[in-house]
């Protein structure tokens, strides 16, 4: 899948100093984390926060900004090209935090940052981008619901390095020569110890201390060597492979990165079983081979338990030795007492007379009759051991020298002897466990660099499979972007109120030249009236949504929408009352960009309570008829002075009112939320009234019916 966060953009950024708010002394510290400038620019350029924000003194949000500002270099245009109002970016936040809320991993969540609607002389970008979302949105549908899935997706993360203090301890490289102590210096002292050694006793003491010994030279190879060290000889130092002299390296990548590594295979599975081509590269035949070398895998780097029957069977041995040892000697120490409390000593004549002739000594005949019941013990003894611990020929050869040939009762061993025993074992164990330890090393390596490709790749899936779930879970439908100075569209859902209360009812509403205007009403500049809380905000909210998401190049929350060229976005949401003279002037100097040619679009809401109603519908209608002017331009106005505002303005303005469509049964208000074209809307307090008169008999029903009659258009003044 393309990566549209990535695309080649015109005008390329060649240093990091070119980035507002890169110095010298940011720039020194990103070249020395990334290595070189190429590399950090790209990692801002790719908006890879998480690498940024690693280097000290640079926080996530800046991290970000870097990001957004890099971007916005090398798109050339920034956030505020086209959101032009403080209000309009807080409505654009709110719903990259919702879009945000979809992301499965910190990778996207934060690349979501980067982006933001641009203006409709940007088409380039913008249907790139929706070119990129088109991608994914069939996927969104596919697994948007699936939790397993999603909980896979949620594990993936940036690979962790090797740790830094990785140090392997069991293990030493001893050099006699010079120059190959220096190249293992270099190359592996980092991680295991590396040893000069002058002479061959040295030699022998160092190696003593080590499980495991690695020579590149074979100096002292020659030499007879004592039982127990066995060193591994590797001739050529520049060709010998990581996975062969530490192994632990690469094992610790993968051990440190399972569950992430696991998820991500999982992932390719479950998408391929779904019939979604995904990291095609990598054949179903790998994808088994990886996954098996990583069962076999612990969390601690080492091999797991119940692969290999060789480590199982040392390992239980050692474990198993000294137990197994007591539990057989007591049973022959009882055995060899019952059997001497039933003996007797019979002699035969023969015997008797060699005694008598003192050609024999009764303790010579009581020895070997001991030393018969002493052997036959020891055997067992020794059988029993060998089979319970499943030694082998070596091991139990072992075992011959275990016992003291002298008869001992009761039975014991000869602690030097059994020490050697485990020595042995232990020894086999890690010899073994090493061999396993490179083998899987070796699997591992082949896939160390398609392993981080495809977590690149997932990381990279998420942006876009968040944005296709946010779809799916809304319902959007990609825009139809027109020519026409025009927004429309058909059942629209604000998501803001879906997000909150699930159901909401859908919306219809159209502004200038579009498919869904009804014929003759086609003006740019509108007035919206309305009941109170009849859901005039949650509809300028609801546009506000399908323009910011659709200049995003996203889907948007309608069931059809057509949008017309929209350069800027302007967006007043509702003051909370009047305004001071300063924030007053501050608003109106935001108006005076509307005298520039361009597409504009405005929405505000209520904005007469800026100031005094009769200024403000003067204000207003003055603020439409420039609207009105520039033919490109659109705007909505929640107003309740749409009567006042007609008043003062020349231009062709069409009031739309969001009605009550009475009250129901419970004397409620019924509200339909689509705005009636070209229809003043009536206004909550007349209702009341109405809801009054309707409630009550006699003398006061008669007051509320002449309150009502006031309503009336054109009624005077009268008795
Ligand atoms: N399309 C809708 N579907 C369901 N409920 C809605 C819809 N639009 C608005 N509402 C409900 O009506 C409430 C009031 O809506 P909103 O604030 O948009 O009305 P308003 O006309 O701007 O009110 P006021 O004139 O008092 O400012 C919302 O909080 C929401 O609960």
């Amino acid at each position: 899948m393309k990566n549209v966060l990535s695309t080649k953009t015109s005008q390329p950024l060649l240093s990091l100093r070119e980035i507002h708010g890169i110095g010298e002394r940011v720039a020194d510290k990103l070249i020395e984390h990334f290595g070189t400038e190429d590399a950090a620019l790209q990692a801002i350029c790719e908006g890879d926060i998480a690498s940024l924000s690693e280097i000290n003194g640079i926080s996530h949000n800046f991290a970000l900004s870097l990001a957004r500002e890099a971007r916005s270099r090398t798109e050339g245009c920034s956030i505020s090209d086209f959101l032009k109002t403080k209000e309009a970016l807080e409505l654009y936040s709110r719903l990259l935090e919702l879009i945000k809320s979809f992301a499965h991993t910190t990778h996207s969540r934060d690349r979501l940052n980067l982006f933001y609607p641009l203006p409709a002389s940007r088409m380039d970008l913008i249907q790139k981008r929706q070119a990129f979302i088109g991608e994914y949105l069939e996927l969104g549908e596919a697994f948007s619901e699936n939790s397993e899935f999603l909980d896979l997706l949620s594990r993936v993360r940036k690979l962790k390095p090797v740790p830094a203090n990785l140090r392997v301890r069991d293990r030493i490289i001893l050099c006699g020569d010079p120059k190959i102590l220096e190249a293992a210096r270099e190359k592996f002292q980092p991680f295991l110890p590396v040893q000069g050694v002058e002479d061959f006793s040295e030699f022998v003491d160092l190696a003593r201390g080590y499980s495991s010994v690695i020579v590149f030279d074979d100096t002292y190879l020659g030499f007879d060597l004592p039982e127990g060290i066995e060193p591994e000889y590797f001739q050529d130092i520049s060709r010998a492979e990581f996975c062969q002299v530490l192994p632990e390296k690469e094992l610790s990548f993968f051990a440190r990165n399972l569950y992430c590594i696991r998820a991500c295979l999982n992932i390719v599975s479950a998408l391929r079983s779904q019939g979604f081509g995904f990291f095609e590269g990598f054949s179903e035949e790998k994808l088994g081979i990886l996954n098996a070398a990583l069962s076999k895998l612990g969390e601690d780097g080492k091999p797991v338990e119940g692969f290999d029957p060789e480590i199982d069977r040392l390992g239980a041995a050692l474990q198993n030795l000294d137990s197994v040892l007591t539990s057989a000697l007591n049973e022959a120490n009882q055995r060899m007492n019952r059997t001497l409390e039933a003996s007797s000593l019979t002699l035969s004549g023969q015997e008797l007379i060699k005694l008598v002739s003192g050609g024999m000594e009764i303790k010579d005949l009581l020895a070997k009759e001991l030393d018969r019941i002493y052997k036959t013990e020891i055997k067992a003894v020794k059988e029993e051991i060998a089979d319970k611990l499943g030694l082998q020929k070596q091991e139990k050869l072992m075992l011959e020298s275990l016992f003291p040939d002298e008869i001992s009762y009761p039975l014991s061993v000869d602690q030097s002897q059994l020490q050697l025993l485990r020595q042995k074992l232990n020894n086999s164990l890690e010899k073994t466990r090493l061999a396993r330890k490179r083998e899987l090393a070796k699997t591992l390596s082949a896939f160390h660099q398609p392993v981080e490709q495809l977590v690149k790749e997932i990381l990279d899936f998420d942006l876009g499979f968040s944005i296709a779930c946010f779809s799916a879970k809304f319902q959007l439908k990609v825009p139809k972007l027109i020519r026409e100075t025009g927004i429309g569209f058909e059942a629209g859902e604000n998501l803001f109120l879906k997000a909150r209360h699930g159901e909401i009812d859908p919306v219809s509403y159209s502004i200038g030249k579009t498919s869904f205007s009804p014929a003759g009403l086609e003006n740019r500049v509108v007035l919206l009236s309305g009941v109170n809380s009849g859901g005039k905000t949650s509809l300028l909210e609801l546009i506000a949504q399908c323009v910011i998401l659709g200049y995003m190049g996203f889907p948007v929350p309608a069931k059809e929408l057509e949008l017309g060229p929209v350069e800027e976005f302007y967006y007043f949401g509702k003051s909370k009352g009047t305004l001071d003279a300063g924030a007053f002037e501050t608003t109106l100097k935001q108006f005076s960009m509307l005298s520039e040619v361009s597409g504009k679009l405005v929405l505000a809401d209520e904005l007469e309570s800026i100031t005094e109603p009769g200024a403000s519908a003067r204000i207003i209608a003055g603020i439409l008829e420039y609207l009105y002017r520039n033919e490109q331009s659109l705007g909505i106005f929640v107003s309740h002075l749409s009567e006042l505002i007609l008043e003062n303005t020349g231009a062709e303005v069409r009031v739309d009112g969001i009605e009550a469509d009475g009250l129901d049964s419970n004397l409620e208000l019924i509200v339909n939320r689509n705005p009636v074209y070209n229809r003043i809307a009536r206004s909550t307090p007349e209702l009341i009234v109405e809801r009054l008169l309707r409630k009550t008999t006699g003398k006061e029903q008669e007051f509320y019916s002449h309150l009502k009659n006031k309503f009336r258009t054109g009624t005077k003044m009268d008795s």
